[in-house]
């Protein structure tokens, strides 16, 4: 039987999403046994600093495409969000499985929603996309970096003097947290997820056609064409990760529905619409095109410049 070596992070959440889909690859009767391969990553050695200032989200798996590449390993279970636009020639997205909750939620001290939380309550998150928009709605909160895994974040919300934090009901619900943590859910009116939220990508070689074959099996139609919309929304926008960029797509009946979004990291510029149609990629462009006629691109540049790149 083929060995399969599965790259993963070495955090909880990582190693967890890896597992969980060995396991279903299991169910499916795949043929293969597997090996976990832990590589550290320069996103997990630099967790002191804002990911946007040493790099964006490609720190998290440009080793893991390296080793992949050069046959160290197989394939590798990313968080679909952690995923650039675009990946380099000779790997493909093998699979899409089906997405968990794709909301934000936040949880707070006395479980209180975010509407209820008390005026300028110091509100946890090192993401510019869930600060700019919780600036809108509620512009006296005061945001309050926080960086670490999941179960550090809500340590630090026991321990320091946050009010409540931000996270993703997908992480939560992986890492075995119970709903009983969670005191609001934001809907998109309030806070769109990130592109890709919720979803896993697994990652291999593209011409592993063995490997694909069981991989395109757990793949879920639906959440596969609905972050091909919000993917193909982001590479248009190209917004670097200085500028807060939402995407969230619904797959139903065929017809796909996109929340689009742009803001300032203020929260005091936003731009956003809802775009359906059939074809994924298409919704993608349009919200894209539209987005930057009201005006995302002119903030998008603006905010480049500002940053000095
Ligand atoms: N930002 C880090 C990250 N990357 C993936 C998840 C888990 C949720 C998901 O798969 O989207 C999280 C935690 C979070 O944002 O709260």
């Amino acid at each position: 039987m083929r060995n399969i070596i599965v790259g993963s992070r070495r955090s909880k959440l990582a190693l967890t999403q890896t597992n969980w889909v060995i396991n279903e690859l299991k169910r499916l009767g795949a043929p293969f046994t597997f090996e976990v391969k832990e590589i550290v990553t320069k996103g997990d050695r630099v967790l002191d600093v804002t990911l946007s200032k040493v790099g964006g989200k490609g720190l998290f798996v440009k080793e893991i495409e390296h080793e992949m590449l050069t046959g160290g390993i197989d394939m590798a279970v990313h968080s679909m969000k952690d995923m650039p636009a675009v990946l380099p020639s000779g790997l493909v997205i093998g699979s899409v499985p089906r997405r968990e909750d794709a909301r934000d939620v936040l949880v707070s001290k006395g479980n209180l929603s975010l509407s209820d939380l008390p005026r300028g309550a110091v509100v946890g998150t090192s993401s510019l996309r869930r600060s700019a928009q919780l600036l809108a709605y509620r512009p006296d909160v005061t945001i309050k970096w926080i960086r670490g895994n999941i179960d550090t974040r809500l340590a630090k919300l026991e321990n320091e003097d946050y009010d409540a934090i931000v996270l993703a009901a997908a992480g939560l619900a992986r890492m075995g947290w119970s709903d009983d943590v969670i005191s609001d859910y934001l809907s998109t009116d309030v806070c769109v997820p990130a592109v890709g939220q919720g979803a896993l990508a697994v990652e291999c070689r593209e011409d592993d056609r063995e490997l694909r074959e069981w991989l395109s099996r757990l793949n879920d139609e639906q959440t596969e064409r609905a972050v091909r919309a919000e993917r193909a929304f982001l590479q248009q926008m190209e917004g670097g990760c200085q500028v807060p960029i939402a995407g969230y797509a619904e797959v139903k009946e065929g017809t796909v529905r996109l929340t689009a979004l742009v803001a300032s990291p203020d929260g005091k510029e936003m731009y956003k619409e809802i775009v359906t149609g059939v074809d994924p990629e298409a919704v993608g462009r349009q919200a894209a095109a539209i987005l930057s006629e009201q005006g995302a691109k002119a903030l998008i540049e603006r905010v480049k410049k500002e940053m000095g790149d």
